[in-house]
């Protein structure tokens, strides 16, 4: 299945500059796109990166500098007949596991969603499906999918259900992460710190 991953490489992952200064910050995206890619490949799917400025990793990277939902939907206006998914470059949990069930889930179709609302993964088997990121996106999501008669799953899974934005997430990546991402932020000094509330991320140096 052809997966697209788009990823903004630009200025990512802004909500993380608390931990992270600008060059930190792209550095962490690169390599939870790179987990991504590794995810996707292992789960039998062909990942082609669309990304708003030139990324260096091992697979396809056109670079469109448009808005998210602009060039997701163009990928999608190709539709052929042929499923076509999309799957977020921040999904640092990823595991071929939960991306072949993904894929495997039977409906015109099938979102994973994110914590606080977004939509971290799409499978697409109908021409007249939509997508509109951002602001909940999942609820708007459901609503094009039952406006266009599409069928539409939902797959109940931690792994994709966990997109890193903020210093919040770093946490679920130290606690389950298995890749590079996980590497990277031991290697850059952040830890969990174990309070009386709940478990933090910290850093120890910048
Ligand atoms: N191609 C493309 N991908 C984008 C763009 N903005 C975000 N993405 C990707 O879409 C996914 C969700 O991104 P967000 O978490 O909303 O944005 P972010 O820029 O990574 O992080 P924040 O700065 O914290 O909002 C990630 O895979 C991003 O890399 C964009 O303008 N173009
Ligand atoms: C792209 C956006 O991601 P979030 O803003 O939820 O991280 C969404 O899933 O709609």
């Amino acid at each position: 299945m052809r997966v697209v991953v788009p990823f903004g490489g630009r200025e990512p992952k802004t909500r993380l500059a608390p931990f992270f200064d600008a060059d930190e910050r792209r550095d962490f995206a690169v390599s939870m796109l790179r987990d991504v890619l590794d995810a996707v490949r292992a789960a039998g799917g062909d990942p082609a990166v669309v990304a708003d400025a030139p990324v260096s990793v091992e697979a396809p990277v056109a670079v469109d500098d448009r808005p998210l939902t602009e060039v997701v939907g163009d990928e999608l206006d190709g539709f052929d007949g042929d499923p076509v998914a999309v799957v977020m470059a921040d999904l640092a949990l990823a595991t071929p596991a939960a991306l072949a069930r993904l894929f495997e889930t039977d409906a015109d179709v099938v979102a994973a969603p994110g914590l606080g609302g977004g939509t971290n993964a799409l499978v697409v088997r109908h021409p007249e499906f939509s997508v509109d990121y951002h602001g909940a996106s999942i609820l708007d999501h459901r609503r094009i999918a039952r406006d266009a008669g599409c069928s539409f799953a939902e797959v109940d899974s931690m792994r994709l259900a966990v997109d890193v934005d903020e210093p919040s997430d770093l946490v679920e990546v130290l606690v389950h992460g298995e890749g590079r991402a996980r590497e990277w932020l031991v290697d850059a000094g952040v830890r969990l710190e174990r309070g009386t509330g709940r478990v933090e991320a910290v850093r120890e140096r910048r």
